[in-house]
């Protein structure tokens, strides 16, 4: 058996490259889809060429039995017959390749809406696409959208020229499927016209069997066997064909799978190609949107940074305009500081001119004021030469508390000025003048005041002697030493003493050294000296070639400042007030002597002045009862009494410039030898209580001050006040520092 089969066109496989094409850049579900479309494509191709094969088997079959029939008979019509099947043979095999280019054409057809499809579909995407970055304004984006709009018309050009092959492609459709139509009716022709050609054979050969007509003629016959020779080369041939066509058909078939494998491939490698053309598209498409967003932030950013400038360009043209303001304000005010710099700068010439005149005028003053101060100092150590050196102050002290809740209460010492005090006593209202009375009211501090100068004195080489007199409790050690919140004169005298000496101390090197003693029965204590049994014995007052008195076995303390003093000062009550514990004795009862002595050397002329700071606390001046008191007592009372008397002579005697001093009548005044007379200068204060039951005492210490400086009330002695009050007045004058010569 001979198979003929149709063979498809060789350009099918360029037509199913096509598919390529348009799968690139296609969605995975349209591939899908495209292939599907060409696999259905393909399949009904097959069946088609699967029904016409049978058809031309059976076709061959018929042949065969015809060929069989006519050798048998020879029948001379079968040659046409066989002609025109191999017409229709080569009509079915046309109509095969037809078959093929439709099915290509169809894929085509198909691939053409897949890939309108795509570009619909990319289209919709690229305007989202297009809008949505538009609206972000990207200015990095506008390449992208430039080259997705050239994408865009490239897939429009492509889309046109498929529209193109499509309608040329659809045209053929048209004319194969005429073509194809009219085969089939010749086919269904010559099939009809082979039936009844076989029904004529089969009743012909039903004949020959019951002798057929003409057989034996041999013309005939001759004829018949032509005939059967030529269907026989026929049918060879058809053979020959037939197994060509086998051949074809394997060569097809396997045309056919490898074309499906290739397709399969390209199916495969589009899928890829269009996966990778979407991932890329995707990753573009990211990176695109990446970029929108980094350009919208870069954008937020600028215009954030943009606002941000503005504001600052606006507060800083603000600020320039203030600054201008400022700059022109400040150019005036330049203008007028260089103006008044320039005032300034003449009137500072001006000022300097003065200043040199006041310096000259100064430095005439300063001399001058030299030369007063040296005069001034000359006439007030005058003037306290001509008061005899010696000057006594009278203090009151005010009544204590008990005296105040005690019925003898009554005042009857009292100050009626600066200078007098009366005191009304048993023997009558007595008057006493003093070179200054301190009230009860007055303070340390006003008591202090008018002795300052004598610790000048002390520094300009002078000996200076404070000592307080008075009966017991009358106020002498509050005067001299003071209490701890309110200082006597020793405390201020060593403060001012250093204060004096720092003053001068680009002048002077001051030197101080210090010894305390107490005079108790005509005895001494070394009260720098821890009190040790017989060692005080040894102490001797000496004087030396110049006359200075000092003490010989003392403890001397050399200090350098206030507080060392105060603080030698301070040990010397500590020890003063263990010694008379220890003796049973109180310490009113017995003199304190505070020695300071002074060197000062001049740091220009290298000359040494030497002074010296006396201050006395008296042991109390009341008598004592002879008949109640003990023997010690007695003793301690008749010492008190014999050392205060030669004080008193001494005095008396400096006073009268009497020729002899009684200094050895008593220790007390050996010790203040060089503190007396001489160029010394003495200050007794003298303390009384203002108490009605104190009268007697008070009057026998006013008196004894007045012996001292022979200022009585006495109407003989007038002249002596009239003179006292005239050198007060003076001092008055002097302290003012009013002019000299009003003052002489
Ligand atoms: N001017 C004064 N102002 C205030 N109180 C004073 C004054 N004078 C003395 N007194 C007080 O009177 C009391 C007796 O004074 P003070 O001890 O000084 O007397 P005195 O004369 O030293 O006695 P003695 O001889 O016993 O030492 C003390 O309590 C003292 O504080």
């Amino acid at each position: 058996m001979v198979e003929s089969r149709p063979s498809p066109p060789d350009d099918d496989a360029d037509e199913g490259g096509g598919i390529e094409g348009g799968g690139r850049g296609v969605k995975p579900e349209d591939a899908a889809i495209l292939l599907h479309l060409e696999r259905c494509s393909h399949r009904q191709t097959r069946r088609t060429l699967h029904d016409w094969k049978e058809k031309y088997e059976a076709l061959q079959q018929q042949l065969s039995q015809k060929a069989i029939k006519l050798d048998e008979v020879g029948v001379r019509t079968v040659g046409s017959d066989l002609e025109s099947l191999h017409i229709e043979q080569e009509t079915i095999l046309n109509s095969l390749e037809s078959l093929n280019s439709i099915a290509s054409s169809d894929r085509l057809v198909d691939e053409l809406k897949l890939r309108e499809m795509t570009i619909s579909q990319l289209r919709m995407r690229v305007l989202q696409l297009e809008k949505d970055r538009l609206d972000k304004v990207p200015f990095d984006a506008a390449k992208e959208i430039t080259r997705l709009n050239n994408n865009l018309i490239q897939l429009e050009k492509s889309r046109d020229e498929l529209s193109i092959q499509n309608f040329a492609l659809k045209s053929r459709l048209s004319d194969l499927t005429t073509k194809i139509h009219d085969p089939a009716a010749t086919y269904q022709i010559n099939k009809d016209s082979i039936s009844l050609k076989e029904s004529a054979l089969l009743h012909n050969g039903k004949t020959e069997h019951g002798k057929v007509k003409g057989v034996d003629d041999p013309d005939v016959v001759k004829v018949l066997r032509k005939a059967t020779y030529k269907v026989t080369n026929d049918t060879q041939k058809l053979r020959q064909l037939c197994s060509e066509f086998d051949l074809k058909e394997e060569e097809y078939k396997k045309r056919i799978s490898d074309l499906e494998t290739e397709v399969k491939n390209l199916q495969n490698e589009s899928s890829k190609q269009h996966d990778k053309a979407i991932r890329e598209m995707e990753n573009r498409l990211e990176l695109t949107t990446q970029k929108l967003e980094a350009a919208e932030r870069y954008l937020t950013n600028k215009e954030e940074e943009y606002n941000m400038l503005k504001l600052d360009i606006d507060t800083l043209n603000e600020e320039n305009k203030r600054l201008k303001a400022n700059l022109n304000e400040m150019i005036l005010k330049e203008k007028s500081l260089v103006q008044e710099h320039e005032e300034r700068t003449t009137r500072q010439a001006l000022l300097e001119e003065r200043f040199a005149k006041l310096m000259d005028e100064n430095r005439v003053l300063a001399e001058d004021f030299n030369r007063e101060r040296i005069l001034r100092k000359k006439y007030y150590n005058q003037v306290e030469e001509m008061k005899g050196k010696i000057r006594v102050f009278c203090r009151v002290r005010p009544l204590s508390e008990s005296e105040r809740e005690r019925e003898s209460s009554d005042v009857v010492a009292t100050a009626e000025d600066e200078f007098t005090l009366s005191l009304n006593s048993q023997r009558g209202l007595k008057t006493f003048l003093f070179d200054r009375v301190f009230q009860p009211h007055e303070d340390q501090d006003m008591v202090f005041q008018d002795t300052n100068a004598l610790i000048q004195s002390a520094l300009d080489g002078f000996n200076v002697t404070i000592m307080a007199y008075g009966q017991t409790g009358s106020g002498k050690t509050y005067t001299m030493l003071g209490t701890e919140g309110n200082p006597g004169i020793a405390p201020r005298a060593f403060q001012r003493l250093f204060q004096l000496a720092e003053g001068s101390r680009a002048r002077h090197e001051v030197h101080v050294c210090t010894y305390m003693m107490e005079l108790y029965n005509d005895k001494l204590i070394d009260l720098l000296k821890p009190v040790s049994g017989t060692e005080n014995e040894r102490l001797e007052i000496k004087r030396d070639k110049k006359g200075s008195v000092h003490v010989q076995g003392a403890t001397v303390r050399n200090v350098s400042s206030s507080s060392e003093l105060c603080q030698a000062f301070e040990e010397g009550l500590t020890n003063r007030h263990t010694a008379s514990t220890k003796m049973n004795v109180e310490s009113s009862r017995s003199h304190l002597l505070i020695v300071i002595c002074l060197t000062v050397t001049s740091k220009q002329t290298g000359n040494v002045l030497k002074g010296k700071l006396t201050l006395v606390d008296l042991a109390g001046s009341e008598r004592v009862s002879k008949s109640g008191a003990s023997a010690d007592q007695l003793k301690e009372a008749n010492s008190i009494n014999k050392s205060l008397s030669a004080l008193g002579d001494v005095i008396y005697a400096l006073s009268s410039e009497s020729t002899f001093i009684p200094y050895r009548n008593s220790k007390l005044t050996m010790m203040l030898q060089d503190s007396l007379g001489g160029n010394a200068k003495t200050l007794v204060f003298v303390n009384v209580s203002p108490a009605a039951y104190n009268a007697d005492e008070t009057l026998i210490s006013l008196m004894y001050a007045s012996r001292i400086k022979q200022i009585t009330n006495n109407i003989s002695k007038n002249s002596d006040n009239k003179e006292i009050t005239r050198l007060k007045s003076i001092i008055c004058k002097l302290k003012k520092g009013e002019a000299e010569e009003e003052t002489l």
